[in-house]
């Protein structure tokens, strides 16, 4: 047990009109009063203050004062403490927050004196793990915490809240208990085998449940597949061949000049990627240098670079020219994409003549398409829905609020092979040692999921991934 005194600036970097320090562990209060000054300063200190005096802080309440150094004497800053004190705080340890001046100087300052007081600096994500350690919440909880401060959209957002607030939880908790209840019933056959005998004939209740939690648990690993979008985030690119306004489009998307514009073909070289939130979920665009076949040396390796990203997006914008007949490339380039979501789009609509629009050969006729005009803007709007369409179609089938995240989902694969071998030891009347054995493989895929029973290194893994102060 881990019993030393952590602290950390738990606001962003740069400056803020408030940055805020968090202690946390059995000498936080004493480090912190011996670096504070309360209110009023030099003035006669009034009734309520004496009965606080001595670094008597009630938990829960809020200080003014100065920060001072002890050795020099010298002001740093006039802050304000919360204390709270053990278990009722974040981590269940004591805890004081102080809240300075938002500048990384001023906090720190700050720090170096609570360090020189015997306090050690905070790894990642340590308050946190000690309130998972301490009980507060388990290990999906504080994992939602984590996905919580960087959700980048509203879908993301709300399925960190659910989590957080225990709703993966609790679907895990039962079925945990479904399983000790099978448990118990094997172990009730295992001590008295005369009296087990009718318990795993194919109608028992414990086969009855063994299903139940299958179905349960594949329930989470299906959310997962489907809701993977959601978690990770979609990732599109723009594709096509030079000159077709990919970067135009890019732009336009984006509402901002992020990537180079010009009339020469074979402008963009390097990839350029940036985020786009469409109807609450997060969409990752790449422009993409313009793909053609005889390319120079510095084209060659964009193009390189353009095939990479093809092969790990999930939706493919595939930008054609409707000022110019479609090429054989662009037949090419398309049948390069049968295992990907693609939009056909037609760019430059301002341009096509309405006599003879772009007419698309059979091979791509079964494509969506869209008109837009990347200079004028047309038709982004209903790009940007289509693209948000394709992501709520495959999520539709998300049933929970909540999606499991990787590590979850490793676990219950686990889980689902583990019960599946129960059931079937169930059916064919296996000796309820056997099964046994496999329902504690389940089990202890269940329990690491939400912490019960979890590996250091697995710990260490989780909350390196968040930031320093939290
Ligand atoms: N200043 C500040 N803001 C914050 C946090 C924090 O630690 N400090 N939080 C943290 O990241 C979040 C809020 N979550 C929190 C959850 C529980 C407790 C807590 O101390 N619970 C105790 C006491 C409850 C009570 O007395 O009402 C408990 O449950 O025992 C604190 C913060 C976001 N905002
Ligand atoms: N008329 C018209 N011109 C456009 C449209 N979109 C782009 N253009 C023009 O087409 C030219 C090429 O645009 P880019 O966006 O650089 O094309 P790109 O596909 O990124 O080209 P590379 O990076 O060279 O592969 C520029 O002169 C743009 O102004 C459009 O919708 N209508
Ligand atoms: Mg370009």
């Amino acid at each position: 047990m881990d019993t030393s005194t952590i602290a950390a600036v738990a606001t962003p970097e740069g400056t803020g009109g408030i940055g805020i320090i968090r202690v946390s562990g059995p000498e936080a209060i004493a480090a912190v009063t011996a670096v504070f000054r309360r209110a009023p300063f030099g003035q006669k200190a009034s009734g309520s203050d004496k009965t606080d005096a001595g670094g008597g802080f009630q938990s829960w309440r809020m200080y003014l004062g100065h920060i001072l150094d002890p050795h020099s004497g010298t002001l740093v800053d006039e802050v304000i403490l919360a204390v709270m004190r053990a278990p009722h705080s974040y981590t269940r340890e004591d805890v004081v927050e102080i809240q300075a001046h938002g500048g990384s100087r001023v906090l720190e300052k700050i720090l170096n004196l609570l360090i020189s007081q015997g306090i050690r600096p905070a790894q990642p994500g340590e308050f946190t793990r000690r309130a998972f350690i301490n009980g507060r919440m388990d290990l999906t909880q504080a994992e939602a915490v984590a996905d919580l401060i960087s959700a980048r959209s509203d879908a993301t957002l709300d399925m960190a809240v659910s989590q957080m607030t225990g709703q993966l939880s609790d679907v895990v908790s039962s079925i945990r208990q479904s399983l000790v209840s099978v448990l118990g019933s094997l172990e009730a056959a295992i001590d008295f085998p005369e009296a087990a005998g009718e318990e795993f004939d194919g109608s028992g209740q414990s086969l009855h449940l063994s299903r139940e939690v299958l179905q349960q648990v594949n329930q989470l690993r299906e959310a997962y597949e489907s809701g993977r979008f959601l978690r990770q985030g979609v990732q599109s690119v723009i594709i096509g061949r030079p000159n077709v306004g990919k970067s135009s489009l890019m732009n336009c998307l984006l509402n901002q000049q992020r990537a180079i514009v010009t009339e020469v073909a074979g402008t963009t070289r390097d990839c350029i990627e940036a985020y786009l939130t469409t109807r609450g979920v997060s969409v990752l665009v790449a422009d993409t240098a313009g793909l053609r076949k005889d390319p120079d040396p510095i084209e060659r390796l964009g193009i390189e670079k353009t095939r990479e990203y093809m092969a790990s997006a999930d939706i493919v914008l595939h930008v054609l020219d409707s000022g110019r007949p479609i090429d054989h490339e662009d037949v090419v380039i398309y049948g390069q994409l049968t295992d990907k979501s693609v939009v056909l789009v037609k760019n430059k609509a301002d341009l096509a003549d309405h006599e003879k629009v772009l007419r698309l050969p059979p091979a791509m006729q079964q494509a969506f398409c869209i008109e837009v005009s990347a200079l004028h803007g047309t038709g982004i709007d209903a790009l940007k829905q289509r693209v948000a369409d394709m992501v709520f179609s495959s999520v539709a089938r998300v049933g929970h609020g909540f999606v499991p995240n990787w590590r979850q989902k490793c676990l219950l694969d686990q889980a689902a092979e583990a019960v599946s071998k129960v059931i079937s030891g169930l059916e064919n009347w296996r000796l309820p040692e056997l099964i046994s054995i496999d329902l504690h493989d389940a089990l202890s895929a269940i329990d690491e999921i939400t912490g019960k029973y979890v590996e250091t290194d697995v710990l260490d893994e989780i909350f390196s991934r968040y930031c320093v102060g939290k």
